[in-house]
């Protein structure tokens, strides 16, 4: 029999009236606060383009991507202990059923293949075939099914920005992302779940009927409290998100000694530094250590292998990781141990734009940040964030964005400067703006006619944007990880690749 609340709600369902303006989030285009970032974009893309960015910015990403701790597990063990996990833990047929709908490296490259490819050639073939390789043999990607079209036909509850983009991600909402609801909801009604586009709504807001400010639909669920207990409580689940418009794989915290969530263009920087036993390696600005971990993981199977072979000469690899940040440091080093990587890592708290500087107190880092002495040098440092997905609004102002690409240049060249003769320079971004990105290309190879941009393999992304200080040869040869482009439906991201010519 059904309960009271049950009926209740039904009868709630039958009055309630769907106000005209209501959107889909992924109908949205993604709103910027200062709309001069708009346009410093649209100077760089041109409206559509950037219109086609800002429509992909509201979807949630075409792939889930678990990087498998090849320390602790292997692909197919995973695979069966994930199946286990959403057999016994995911109570929704959908989140059952994401788990099957995993693809391989190969698919993803076979949905991508006309895409630019001008970066690889023929030469580059055996190389190319390693990495693709490596990458199916150690990732397992989730393709996220939708959009789908939920109805918004029940009571209304309202959340804020980070929890909408959370629902998206495939995570439930929790008390503290509830801002408004309806007078009406009861622990087991169904709600329908919308987010604050433009409205400021106070914390604990009570509307009859619907809400009538501007929002947008991100699915039904059901919840788990009187709508009284949502700010009576900071923790725990309030709705259970039972129709989402995204259905991908809700993982964190899953297995979590075992496989690491990290998104395809972030692997794919790591290959491109082409980590090798008895390198020399930095990686600059490293928390929470996402790349430095598959650094490690790299370095170990190598060793592995090596020892296998029975090469007793045990080549001593040293792999820094640093972050301005102690506290993120502390990060870096409780998952470099999770992933049982811990004894291949130095992390330190240095702030990385003043490494070679000549007034270095350290003796010890005088020693280890000479310059010239890097084989690999990553430089993934802080950014605008620009290219993160999904995204409803995005709040950096033209300020910001002009304070990081020209801290970036100090980082460049400090990532110069410690790069040795021969060896691998890797660069990225995880935005789309052409200042932190291509402009800055520009700038390293305008200023150190010693480095030169090299090919990256396998090219699985767009070349960058012309117009921004590269010729199309060196457009050619970066990556351009572009939020539109729906057939490898990444967040935006930018790779560049050099080289330091030898005397
Ligand atoms: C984009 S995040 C790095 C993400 C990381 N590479 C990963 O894949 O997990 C940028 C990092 O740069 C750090 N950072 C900012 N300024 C820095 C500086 N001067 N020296 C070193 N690290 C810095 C920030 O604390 C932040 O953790």
């Amino acid at each position: 029999m059904k309960d009271l609340n049950h009926v209740l709600n039904e009868m709630k369902i039958m009055n309630f009236k769907k106000i005209e303006d209501d959107k889909y989030t992924n109908e949205c285009l993604m709103e910027f606060k200062d709309i001069e970032v708009l346009n410093h974009l649209i100077k760089y893309y041109g409206k559509e383009h950037m219109e086609r960015i800002q429509k992909s910015m509201t979807q949630t990403f075409l792939y889930t991507t678990i990087r498998v701790n090849t320390m602790n597990t292997n692909k197919e063990q995973l695979l069966i202990d994930l199946s286990n996990h959403f057999k016994t833990n995911e109570k929704s047929i959908e989140n059952q059923e994401i788990f099957t709908n995993f693809k391989s490296f190969n698919d993803i490259l076979k949905s991508i293949e006309n895409t630019n490819s001008s970066g690889s050639n023929n030469n580059d073939n055996n190389n190319n075939n390693e990495i693709k390789d490596q990458i199916s043999k150690d990732t397992i990607f989730i393709k996220t099914i939708g959009p789908l079209t939920p109805k918004p036909i029940y009571p209304q509850i309202i959340v804020d920005l980070i929890c909408g983009e959370a629902v998206l991600r495939g995570s439930n909402i929790f008390s503290i992302g509830v801002l408004g609801s309806n007078r009406y909801i009861k622990k087991g009604s169904m709600v329908s779940v919308f987010v604050t586009i433009e409205t400021r709504v106070s914390k604990g807001e009570i509307f009859e009927d619907c809400f009538k400010e501007k929002c947008a639909f991100i699915g039904n669920g059901i919840s788990l409290l009187d709508r009284d207990d949502y700010h009576q409580t900071r923790v725990g689940i309030a709705i259970e998100m039972t129709e989402r418009l995204y259905v991908c794989p809700p993982l964190n915290s899953v297995l979590e000694d075992k496989m690491f969530l990290q998104h395809l263009p972030s692997i794919y920087t790591v290959y491109q530094l082409e980590p090798k036993l008895g390198d020399k390696i930095i990686d600059m600005c490293a928390a929470p250590g996402g790349k430095t971990t598959l650094i490690a993981s790299l370095i170990q199977q190598l060793e592995s292998n090596s020892n296998n072979n029975n090469n007793s000469n045990k080549i001593k690899t040293e792999i820094f990781a640093l972050d301005k940040n102690k506290g993120k440091v502390k990060k870096i080093i409780d998952l470099c141990k999770r992933l049982s990587l811990d004894s291949y890592v130095t992390c330190l708290a240095k702030d990385s734009s003043k490494l070679t500087k000549e007034n270095q107190q350290d003796p010890l880092d005088k020693i280890r940040f000479q310059i010239n002495s890097f084989d690999k040098v990553l430089l993934d440092g802080p950014c605008s964030g620009l290219g993160s997905r999904p995204r409803l609004i995005e709040s950096s102002n033209l300020v910001d964005l002009t304070n990081s690409s020209e801290f970036q240049k100090k980082l460049i060249d400090q990532a110069v400067s410690l790069l040795k003769p021969g060896g691998i320079l890797v660069y990225s971004t995880c935005s789309i703006n052409p200042e932190e990105n291509e402009l800055n290309v520009a700038y390293l190879l305008n200023n150190y006619p010693e480095m030169k941009l090299i090919p990256q393999i396998p090219h699985i992304s767009q070349p960058g944007l012309s117009g921004c200080g590269l010729t199309n040869e060196q457009c050619n040869l970066v990556s351009r990880f572009d939020p539109s482009d729906s057939n490898i439906g990444t967040i935006g991201f930018f790779v560049a690749k050099f080289t330091k010519i030898k005397n």
